[in-house]
Order: C-alpha cells, then sequence, then structure tokens
C-alpha cells in the first residue's frame, strides 16, 4: 500500500502536522510529493500539499485521497524543505509557509480544465485522447478523473502537449471599476462642442479631454482630472455623446510593447573589481553573500545586469528583487531591453490570472530571469545561478503577516541550497547588512564614485524654525524658492519631495487643538480628501468631517497636515508659470499613469515633478538638477528604533536623484529638527559616519545589529486580561532564558487599542537563545485553549521591523 503524508489546508495548531492518506491504485504512478491533493477532513474535502509518499504508516484506519489537482508538483523538493525552514525562522504553520511560495491562482477559487499545449496538434495525442479533443478545446479535470484518464493525461502533461489551465472565477481578485469612454469619434467630438450651448464649459472641457485621448478613462480619475462633478458626465451620458461601462482595471503594462535591446556598457575600473568576486563565485559554484555598497548613481545595475549575463551563458537562472515602489518600469526597460523575452516580471499590478501566467513562465522554463517584489524570492527555478536583492535596506522585503519573513533571510536559504552567490546592493545598506560586511560575514564590494564622475550633489539644510521667526509662513523657504525660480530660467529640471510616511492628515481644532480620534482605536483619523471622509486605517471606521469642534463647537476645525495637493496649489501662488507633475496615490491609481507622468516628465513637459516616496528612487534623468525635500523630520518620531536609520536612507536616496548625468545637483533639505544627526549626515551623504554613530546608539541601547530582537503582541477586548496574560509570558519566557538576555513587558503597545481590543507586548533582545523558539511554542500552546475559545489572540514577529 502507498502512503502520502499531506498538510491540509486548515491553518491552526491541532491540524499543523502531517497526515496519512492512502493513495488510491489508479492514482499510485499519479501522486508526487510537492502536489496538491483534496482529501477528506472530517465531514468536509479540502486541500492538502503530499510532502512525502512512504509504504507504512503508524495509523490502520486510513482515508484515501479522493484527486489530485495538478498533473506535476507545483512545489518542487527544495520549496518543499524551505516550507519547513520557514516554519522554523517565523513560527508559522506549515500549511502557511506552503500557500505563500505559490501565486494566489492556486489558492483561489476556480475552474479547472486540460488543453492541448500551444503548437500541438491532436494527432500528437494518443487515440484514447483524440477523440476528446477533437470535440473539446478544454476537458474539465472532473470529466477526466470520471473517465480514469488522468494517468494518460500526465504522460502527456510530462511530454508537453497537454496542460493544466486554471479559469480563475472573476470573484477573486479582479476589480472591476466603472469607466467612461467616448460613443464619438475624434470629428464628430468636435462637432458636438460647436452644438453645446456657451455656458456649458464643463461638458466642454470633457469632450476636449477625450479628442486627445480617445481611450476609456476611469470615472473616478477623470473627476478628479478635471474636477468636475459625476452631473456633468451624466449630462454627457443622456446626450449620447459617452457612454458608461464597468471594466477591469487590472492590464500588463508592459504586454504590447517592443523593448529596445541594449548592449553591455564596458565597465569602469571600479565596477571591474566589484564584478570579479562575483563572476568567480558563479564560477566556483560556491555559496557566497556579497554587499554591493555603491554611491547612488555608481552604475549597481549595470554590475547587476553583467553578473546575471554570466549565469545566462552558464545555462542557469536569476531571481532580481527589487521594492514595489521601485519596480518603475524605467527598470523594467532596463532588464527587458537586455535580456528580451528571456524576463518575467512579477508586480501588484497584475491580476491574479497574469501573475499565475508569470508564474507559469518561470515553472515551465520559459523564462530565465524574474524581475520582482517581494513573493518573487520564490520564484520556482530549480537551477539558480544568481539572486540579487537591490535597495536591500528596504523595509518592504519584510512581510508583515504570517509568515513574516525577511526575502533576505530567503534568498540566502536559497542561495545556500543552490550554491550560488547572494547578492545585496544598496547606496545606504541596513545596519545589520553593513555590520556583516564589516565582520567579512559578507564580501564588500564598493562602488564609491559616479558613473559620471560628478561630484555627488551639495546638499544646502534649512531650518524651518528660523524661517518662521523670520516671518516666513510659506511651506518654502525663501533658498528653496530662489533655488526653484533660477532652474525655472535656465529650464531644467527640479524634483520636489514631501515625505508623507508616519504623517497622515489628521483633522484638527485649530482653537483647541482637538484632533478627531477612531472611536474604536487609539489613534487619529487619517483624512481622505478625494471622498471627503476621515478614515481609520487599522479598523476601516469611516466617518464624515464635523463642521464644529465636539471640544469647543469652534468652526475653525479642519484638515491639517501638508498633502502634496496642497504643495501643488501653493506652487501654483508663488510660480504660477511652473509646470507641475504631481505624482501620489491619487494621480497614480490607475494602470499606467505611473509611466505616462513620469514619460512627460522626461520629455521635459514640466518643469517640477512634485510626489511622495514614489518618486524617491529608481529616476534617472538627465536635466534634474534640483531636489528639494519639503518635510525631511516627518519620519523621526515615530515610535521605532530604526527611524534615524530610515529617515537617512530616505533622504540619501531623494538626494541621489539630481546630477546623475552632465549637469551637476543641488539638494534643499527643509526641517525643524536640522541639528539632528540623521538630517546633518544626510547632508553629508556620509552614511560612514551615520553607521558609526548610529551603531553607537544601537549598542547602548541594545538593538540589533547587537541584539536580536522579537515581540510577542497579545490583544484582547478585556485588558486586565490582556495584562495578566502578557505578564505570565514574560515571566515565563524570561524563565526560560540566559541572564544575558533582556525581556521587556508586559508594557502597552504604542497603538494601545486597535478596533477596541487592547494591546500589550513582550519584547524580547537576546544574542543567542537557541531555545528561544521552543519557549515560545510552549507558550501558545499554553494559551491554545483561549485561543480558539474566547478571543484572545497572540502574535509573535521574529525579528520584526514594526514594532507599533
Ligand atoms: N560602465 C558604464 N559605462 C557607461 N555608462 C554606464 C556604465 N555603467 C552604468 N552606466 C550608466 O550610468 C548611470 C547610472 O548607473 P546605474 O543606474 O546603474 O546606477 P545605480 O548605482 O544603480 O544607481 P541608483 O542606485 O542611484 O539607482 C545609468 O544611466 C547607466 O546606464
Ligand atoms: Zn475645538
Ligand atoms: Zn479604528
Amino acid at each position: 500500500m502507498m502512503i502520502a503524508s499531506v498538510i491540509v489546508d486548515v491553518p491552526a495548531k491541532q491540524t499543523d502536522r502531517a497526515f496519512d492518506y492512502r493513495i488510491p491504485e489508479q492514482l499510485k504512478h499519479v501522486i508526487q510529493p510537492g502536489m496538491r491533493v483534496v482529501v477528506p477532513f472530517g465531514p468536509r474535502k479540502i486541500q492538502g500539499f503530499v510532502v512525502g509518499i512512504k509504504e507504512k504508516s503508524d495509523f490502520d484506519k486510513l482515508k484515501s485521497i479522493v484527486e489530485p489537482m495538478d498533473l506535476s508538483p507545483v512545489l518542487n523538493h527544495e520549496l518543499l524543505q524551505l516550507g519547513d525552514w520557514l516554519t522554523e525562522q517565523t513560527l508559522c504553520y506549515k500549511i502557511s509557509a506552503f500557500q505563500v511560495m505559490l501565486p494566489a491562482a492556486l489558492k483561489a477559487k476556480y475552474d479547472k480544465k486540460i488543453r492541448l499545449a500551444n503548437g500541438y496538434d491532436v494527432e500528437i495525442l494518443p487515440l484514447e485522447l483524440q477523440d476528446l479533443f477533437c470535440r473539446n478545446e478544454t476537458i474539465l479535470w472532473a470529466d477526466a478523473v470520471e473517465k480514469g484518464i488522468l494517468p494518460l493525461l500526465q504522460r502527456e502533461a510530462s511530454r508537453g502537449t497537454v496542460e493544466v489551465v486554471y479559469e480563475v472565477k472573476e470573484r477573486v481578485k479582479k476589480k472591476k471599476l466603472k469607466h467612461v469612454f467616448s460613443k464619438l469619434t475624434g470629428n464628430e467630438l468636435s462637432q458636438a462642442i460647436q452644438q453645446l450651448p456657451a455656458n456649458a464649459a464643463k461638458q466642454k472641457e470633457v469632450i476636449e479631454y477625450f479628442i486627445e485621448r480617445p481611450e476609456p478613462v476611469e470615472l473616478r480619475e477623470i473627476l478628479s482630472a478635471l474636477e468636475i462633478s459625476s452631473a456633468t458626465i451624466k449630462g454627457l451620458v443622456q446626450k449620447g455623446i459617452l457612454g458608461e461601462k464597468d471594466m477591469e482595471v487590472y492590464r500588463d503594462p508592459f504586454a504590447h510593447r517592443e523593448f529596445q535591446r541594449t548592449e553591455p556598457f564596458p565597465l569602469t575600473n571600479e565596477q571591474e573589481k566589484a564584478i570579479g568576486p562575483i563572476l568567480d563565485s558563479i564560477e566556483e559554484k560556491k555559496q557566497h553573500v556579497f554587499l554591493l555598497y555603491g554611491v547612488t548613481g555608481s552604475g549597481k545595475t549595470e554590475v547587476y545586469l553583467q553578473s546575471i549575463q554570466r549565469v545566462l551563458q552558464e545555462g542557469k537562472e536569476a531571481i532580481f528583487l527589487i521594492p514595489e515602489i521601485s519596480l518603475t518600469p524605467q527598470m523594467v526597460k532596463r532588464f527587458k531591453g537586455r535580456f528580451g523575452d528571456q524576463v518575467a516580471v512579477l508586480h501588484s499590478g497584475l491580476s491574479t490570472g497574469e501573475k499565475y501566467d508569470e508564474w507559469r513562465k518561470i515553472q515551465r522554463k520559459e523564462v530565465k530571469v524574474v524581475v520582482g517584489a517581494r513573493s518573487a524570492i520564490y520564484a520556482p527555478f530549480e537551477n539558480i545561478g544568481i539572486i540579487i536583492i537591490d535597495e536591500e535596506h528596504e523595509t518592504s522585503y519584510k512581510q508583515e503577516e504570517n509568515p513574516r519573513y525577511h526575502a533576505r533571510d530567503v534568498a540566502i536559504e536559497r542561495g545556500r541550497y543552490h550554491k550560488c552567490p547572494v547578492i545585496l546592493g544598496s547606496a545606504t545598506p541596513s545596519l545589520e547588512t553593513f555590520a556583516r560586511a564589516q565582520k567579512s560575514v559578507y564580501g564588500l564590494l564598493t562602488l564609491s564614485k559616479r558613473m559620471n564622475d560628478q561630484q555627488l550633489p551639495t546638499v544646502q539644510i534649512i531650518d524651518m524654525r528660523e524661517e518662521l521667526r523670520e516671518g516666513n509662513r510659506s511651506m518654502f523657504s525663501r533658498f528653496l524658492l530662489d533655488k526653484l525660480k533660477d532652474r525655472l530660467e535656465k529650464k531644467q529640471q527640479t524634483v520636489l519631495f514631501l515625505n508623507k510616511r508616519g504623517h497622515s492628515s489628521f483633522i484638527m481644532c485649530r482653537d483647541c487643538g482637538y484632533v478627531v480620534n477612531c472611536p474604536h482605536c487609539d489613534i487619529s483619523l487619517t483624512y481622505h480628501r478625494f471622498s471627503q471622509q476621515m478614515k481609520c486605517h487599522y479598523c476601516g471606521y469611516e466617518d464624515s468631517v464635523p463642521t464644529t469642534c465636539p471640544e469647543c463647537n469652534s468652526e475653525h476645525i479642519r484638515y491639517f497636515g501638508t498633502g502634496t495637493q496642497k504643495v501643488e496649489e501653493e506652487l501654483g501662488k508663488i510660480l504660477p508659470e511652473a509646470r507641475v507633475i504631481r505624482m501620489d496615490v491619487d494621480t497614480t491609481s490607475r494602470k499606467g499613469a505611473h509611466e505616462k507622468l513620469l514619460n512627460e516628465f522626461e520629455q521635459g513637459k514640466a518643469d517640477i515633478l512634485l510626489g511622495t516616496q514614489m518618486i524617491a528612487k529608481g529616476l534617472d534623468f538627465p536635466n534634474i538638477t534640483l531636489v528639494g525635500v519639503l518635510s525631511a523630520d516627518t519620519m523621526l518620531h515615530l515610535p521605532d528604533f530604526r527611524s534615524s536609520e530610515k529617515t537617512f536612507q530616505l533622504l540619501t536616496q531623494v538626494s541621489g536623484r539630481a546630477g546623475r548625468h552632465e549637469l551637476p545637483g543641488e539638494v534643499v533639505i527643509q526641517t525643524y529638527t536640522p541639528e539632528h544627526y540623521s538630517i546633518e549626515l544626510a547632508g553629508e551623504q556620509d552614511y560612514d559616519r551615520f553607521y558609526d554613530r548610529e551603531m553607537m546608539i544601537r549598542k547602548l541601547h541594545q538593538y540589533p545589529p547587537f541584539y536580536y530582537i522579537s515581540l510577542i503582541t497579545v490583544s484582547h477586548e478585556n485588558l486586565m486580561k490582556v495584562v495578566s496574560v502578557t505578564e505570565k509570558i514574560t515571566h515565563f519566557i524570561s524563565s526560560k532564558l540566559s541572564k544575558d538576555s533582556i525581556v521587556l513587558g508586559p508594557v502597552a503597545s504604542s497603538i494601545p487599542r486597535i478596533n477596541n481590543r487592547y494591546r500589550y507586548q513582550c519584547l524580547i533582545k537576546y544574542k543567542r537563545e537557541p531555545r528561544l523558539g521552543e519557549a515560545i511554542k510552549t507558550v501558545l500552546d499554553q494559551y491554545q485553549q483561549e485561543i480558539n475559545t474566547n478571543g484572545l489572540q497572540i502574535s509573535v514577529d521574529v525579528n520584526p521591523y514594526i514594532l507599533m
């Protein structure tokens, strides 16, 4: 008898182990480790992953596998092992570890069918199958099971003649939004304008919009772009000029694009020196982790590209990770330009189905390079030759839900398996990584000069308190304003950066200082200009903006904070001649908008690019000679020991956008705390001194990289309950650890209540605690009953990036 060990799709403590199932005779040669199967579990039939096959079981009465869900394994041997490792490292359930490695389509609801693979004729199939495929383009999986032809199909699948397709049900991920489109041709529209009454200015504006851009547009977008109400559109719909329909908003922006092929540059001396050890490591087939520490614009990307090229020559595959926010069209162009259609791109703009298609290209070895954000680290390649993590310091590489993994750790683990180099690249490495490079745990490769031999841009720090004292109440210092005017005259471009992170716009009473908070969470509500609503970002609570202050009845209660729209308005007043492109979540929510705006800026259609985090990275335009940072310190005051590091990194990245080509660059940083070392040293672009300074502080306060930390957060509706459970946990953990470790708690989390649940935490700092994982598991076991029945929640984050 053949028996399969199966991890079932029930993420709970009691089911977090393999269950044995009998493999029915007719599936004996079908079932393999790494396949998904349907198994009976209690009264239900659920999905599971086969993790092993054996001949004996300790149990006698085994149930049988109902059917397989795949023709070939979706998780290869390496990824199955990686799942075990993830479980150990992040203390998550096995099933969560497997699921995080797969595209959403394989988790979702779907219709499963089998069809002839592209380029094959029915004649290639055995007779029994020919008949079926002659009559139908696809065969339902369920029918194939019933007819008993799965083994036949499987043989064909391994020859590549048939394939399984999943049709993701619409409901799952695809988002449909109301779009407006023109029912008339360009000429007809022009005529229609003539026929409108003279006072229909708004309607005329809409028609002009469609003459310029005939494609359908999302309703919400045109309303905000033209600042009109939906009544204007309705009027045009009634006249039969426009139509409305629901349309899918996701599209692959690269689908129909031709990419111009580029050739490798001859490397500079510095680049040669940096790439040498990487190429050696590829040659020797040895795992090696490198930090490529190169200032902005020093040609890191070219080093990545040429390393990948070597890997491809060896017949191997490459994974290139980049933060979602930097996964710009420019970056994609550089990869597709060099490697053509050997590149798969995984980004959040793809629909579930499109992501699944890209994943399948990887699995079927149709591509050799994957470029993508965090989850692309699980690309199912089997012969990896290099893994590269660009902007390795970015915190988005840490997943903030279970399994709480860091892509850097996964990369190093996979590199170990494949015996290949792992490259961590940054101009501002994380302290953890730089410290390891200093201790030679990682190889240190340095690019200290910019490509064009230009100096790094000069940086001027402006004290905004001083401005205020001298009567300047504007959000622009006089110095920055002068520079802006100067660039306008010279017809050079400026990037204006507004730091939004940790800086939400809230509603405040100017008379009494009252701030509107969420009634369920101890945090202020965020104002959403578009819907004119206030929203809680933690529980979703929504309310309209009060017209008078609930505290003092004053009418001076309003939106506070500097949004990009507000900056744009102010620019319009002080520099009316400047052409401004604004990039933020509002103007880039539509697919392709991001690229379109950047293209316009590149083509010189604007003088100033104004934006948030999304413009801090990756821009490489020759005409940018000035970068202005409007609010440098908003992030400094977050309750997070990494806030100085994040501020330094961000300021350095933004500054790096200026003067990357022939023209020299200049940076102006406005701040209320010019004396803070992370701002001062970002001004000097002196990473090394920042590193020394910050390391001293980390050492003093016993934080990473001197100590590891783990965070346990307890939450419950009853405050007393939370405090007492956290206290017990703190005691228990302390008793299990060595005296060199520090256990802090119980303390209230920095957001002490979310969705009416109180939150307390216990923070553990340690250098080496092999028994910590076990101790935490014991805690979870002990409270399992309460977690299941009375709503207690305990979450564990090993190496947390968010401490709130
Ligand atoms: N060897 C080379 N010869 C000529 N030009 C090069 C060479 N290497 C890189 N470049 C060009 O120099 C510019 C900067 O290089 P690149 O964008 O690779 O730097 P980077 O270090 O990745 O920058 P950042 O991290 O700031 O985005 C690019 O326009 C690139 O095409
Ligand atoms: Zn008030
Ligand atoms: Zn809330």
